[in-house]
């Protein structure tokens, strides 16, 4: 590892975006070197964050650098300039299946403890712990977000319009969610004291007057907003029992959450979805199928594995989901079901892909089916259930003339819920459990009963206030805007009191509304044909970046994502959409990869442009304008990867931005030098382009070893990623 801080960092991840890696990132480098920029690499996988984190088990070649927590370092200089590619936020039976196949490979890290009793196995499990779910992000985000799509690519979805599904009036898809005591009916908040700042711990206090720290060493600063609130694991199951006995004939049941990203409090709430839908079941087996390792928060696909071959059981659990309404299907030709595995279903593409489709979802019979929602959670459950009214009113959005809609997101120094993984808690009896701050203050004191669960999020001051003038400078831009802030909810109660001030010191009036109140507000101007900015806490920056691109632009995964880091550095993500699971099947099965790398073209060109200003190198800026010159060619040419072998894909639309780019900074006045190199490149890419795309569509159609899913041999990688000796000589 060099000591100087690399010019530009790009992340070693997982699934489809690390394949697509494997093919772009020689071409960046290449066209990089020519202006003297280097470019490195860290790995965030998850294969790459459990090798980092258990040295001892490995042999010395075996061992690798902590290259997350050196970046969550990085991230906090002004030097930093980062690519974030999506990575994989696992759920336990990703985190098993990536632990099964480095042991198949030879790495000999340990088992996941599913029962710590020793001194060591809690040692391993709290590191696994801390590399599952959503690990890498709050720890890189130490910025606010600012999503929007780019005007080229915008203007190519007008043109250019996806297929949407017809909403219908009497369309029996909706949201339910719970009646109450639920983490939005239970919430607490206070912003601490100048009196009160300093340390904290959590206390839980059973019936008896024993009392145990559920977490010390908390500390707080002035001015940071600090949440309590809980779900009643009875009233949840309660819910879940109405909801599943209130499905209509014909209408799809669905539970949607995000266990990777809520990676404490979800999985729970899965799990009961899980045993509820199973309840008859698990009424008669649930000792036998405990005894076999069935834990529900893992999921149906779990207990299909270890029941597998044994007949009774089989037959009993298939005759106990045919007592239940039909499941909405993850994969319905695989019998893939909703309550499958936790990182299947993730609310913030699952629900806009229903909307999309005109409130559709996939039936266990491969047929589309209105769906039944269940989003238990009042906090953001509002916005989803808004966009599905409105469009059962007013039919399907018009993309060819509705507005963009972009988002500033509170995320920096893990805001909100976001951050509230080590402070989340399943109740483990009756008590009382209380925020008591080292002053002696008890900040939150809440009576909970055992199952429930219980979570604590903080905001920092210095966040929210870049927050608002982010979104203040966005709104300047844009025109249309509100903060979407619930006043009749706790948290946001206390964030309103740190909006309004700012908001009148700098002239600026900018509404701000409830959720479903904003909703409605940003459908009705975006369908006006307005540009909107939704200025929103960390949990609707998630959602709001995949509702409204997957409606105007199909997929997120167009989107441009800057984090503006706080102490003057860059990170600019890929998209806003994950790492597309299922597009590796199909990589396996044909050789074809349809992941499309616009968003990383986006992110290349920002990242370009920032390097330029805050290092004082015009080369860059030249290479940054020449990077948004090519993607708008590459959409005006449909070079955009297409779903089926043999059409262009990842790789081919690389070789066609690659042209691009190199003609672009061929014909550019400003830097001869890099012109004049560029053009010889643009030369050799034309000339070569007949044998390029017959190297690289001819390997497609065949099914492909990649030596591993989590940890692919990386010589296997570069053989189906760069599969034209041609262009592999033309970029050296
Ligand atoms: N920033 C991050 O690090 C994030 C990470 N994740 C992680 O990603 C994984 C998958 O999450 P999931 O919720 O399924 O969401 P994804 O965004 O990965 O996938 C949803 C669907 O969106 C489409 N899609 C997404 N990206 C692209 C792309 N670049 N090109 C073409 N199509 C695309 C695909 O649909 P189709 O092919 O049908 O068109 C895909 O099946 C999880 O492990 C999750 O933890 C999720 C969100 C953000
Ligand atoms: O961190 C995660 O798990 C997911 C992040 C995500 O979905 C997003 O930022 O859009
Ligand atoms: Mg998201």
């Amino acid at each position: 590892m060099s000591t100087k801080t690399p010019d530009i960092i790009y992340t070693i991840v997982d699934e489809a975006p690390e394949l697509a890696r494997g093919s772009l990132l020689p071409i960046v480098r290449s066209f990089a070197k020519a202006a003297d920029i280097t470019i490195e690499t860290r790995d965030i996988s998850v294969a790459g964050r459990i090798l980092a984190v258990f040295p001892e088990y490995l042999t010395e070649d075996q061992r690798i650098s902590d290259d997350l927590a050196e970046l969550g370092e990085l991230v906090k200089t002004p030097e930093a300039n980062v690519i974030k590619l999506p990575n994989i936020s696992a759920s336990m039976p990703q985190l098993n299946a990536t632990i099964k196949e480095l042991r198949a490979q030879g790495y000999m890290v340990p088992e996941y403890p599913a029962n710590a009793a020793s001194d060591e196995e809690k040692s391993v499990q709290k590191r696994y712990d801390a590399i599952k779910g959503s690990a890498v992000n709050p720890v890189l985000r130490e910025g606010n977000s600012d999503r929007r799509s780019a005007k080229a690519v915008k203007e190519y979805a007008k043109a250019n319009p996806h297929r949407m599904g017809e909403w219908v009036s009497d369309s029996k898809t909706h949201v339910a969610s719970m009646s109450g005591n639920d983490f939005f009916a239970n919430e607490v908040s206070a912003t601490i004291t100048a009196a009160q700042a300093g340390g904290a711990k959590i206390t839980f206090t059973d019936a008896t007057g024993t009392q145990s720290v559920l977490k010390d060493g908390l500390s707080y600063k002035e001015g940071t907003v600090v949440d309590a609130t809980f779900m009643s694991a009875k009233a949840l199951r309660a819910y879940i029992k109405d909801q599943i006995a209130s499905v209509e004939p014909g209408v799809l049941f669905s539970a949607h959450l995000k266990a990777t990203m809520m990676k404490v409090s979800d999985p729970i709430l899965f799990g009961h979805f899980v045993s509820v839908y199973l309840e008859d079941f698990l009424a008669k087996h649930g000792e036998t199928v405990k005894a076999l390792g069935f834990n529900p928060n893992g999921g149906l696909g779990g207990l299909e594995d270890k029941i597998k071959g044994n007949a009774d059981l089989e037959a009993d659990y298939k005759a106990a989901m045919a007592a239940k309404p039909p499941l909405y299907m993850v994969n319905s030709d695989k019998g893939i079901t909703n309550l499958h595995v936790p990182s299947d279903v993730i609310i913030d593409a699952s629900m806009p892909a229903v909307i999309r489709a005109g409130g559709k979802g996939w039936g266990p019979d491969g047929k589309e089916a209105d769906t039944k929602c269940c989003i238990p959670d009042n906090c953001y459950a509002g916005i989803y259930d808004e966009t599905i009214e409105y469009f059962k009113e007013t039919g399907k959005l018009d993309v060819t003339t509705c507005g963009a809609v972009s988002n500033v997101g509170l995320m920096a120094q893990k805001a909100e819920e976001y951050g509230s993984h080590p402070t989340t808690f399943e109740i483990p009896a009756n008590g009382t459990i209380r925020i008591v701050l080292d002053n002696g203050d008890v900040l939150h004191e809440q009576t909970v009963e055992a199952g429930d669960i219980w979570r604590s999020s903080s905001a920092n001051k210095a966040p929210i206030e870049d927050w608002v003038k982010l979104g203040i400078a966005r709104t300047k831009v844009t025109g249309k805007a509100a903060f979407w802030l619930d006043a009749t909810r706790a948290h946001d109660a206390q964030i309103i009191k740190a909006v309004k001030p700012i908001l009148a010191a700098e002239g600026i009036d900018i509404p701000i509304m409830a959720p479903r109140e904003a909703t409605r507000f940003t459908l009705e101007e975006m369908r006006k044909g307005n540009d909107v900015v939704t200025i929103s806490g960390n949990v609707l920056r998630d959602y709001l970046t995949d509702l409204f691109p997957i409606l105007e632009l199909g997929t997120s995964a167009k989107m441009l994502s800057v984090v503006k880091l706080m102490q003057g550095g860059g990170m600019f993500e890929t998209g806003a959409g994950g790492t597309a699971p299922k597009h590796m099947d199909q990589v396996f099965e044909e050789n074809h990869l349809r992941w499309d790398s616009l968003g990383e073209f986006c992110a290349l060109g920002e990242s370009f442009n920032f390097f330029a200003e805050a290092r004082d190198k015009p080369a860059a800026a030249v290479l940054g304008a020449a990077v948004d010159i090519a993607t708008q060619k590459l959409l005006e040419n449909g070079k955009s990867p297409q779903g089926r072998a043999g059409k262009d894909d990842n790789r081919t639309s690389h070789y066609w931005f690659a042209r691009y780019w190199a003609e672009a900074l061929a014909v550019q006045t400003e830097d001869a030098a890099l012109a004049e190199h560029f053009g010889k490149v643009a030369k050799a890419l034309a000339d070569g382009e007949e044998a390029i795309l017959s190297e690289m569509l001819g390997a497609e159609g065949k099914p492909v070893d990649l030596g591993g899913y989590y940890h692919a041999d990386p010589a296997k990688v570069e053989a189906v990623m760069r599969p034209s000796a041609t262009l592999n000589a033309i970029i050296g």
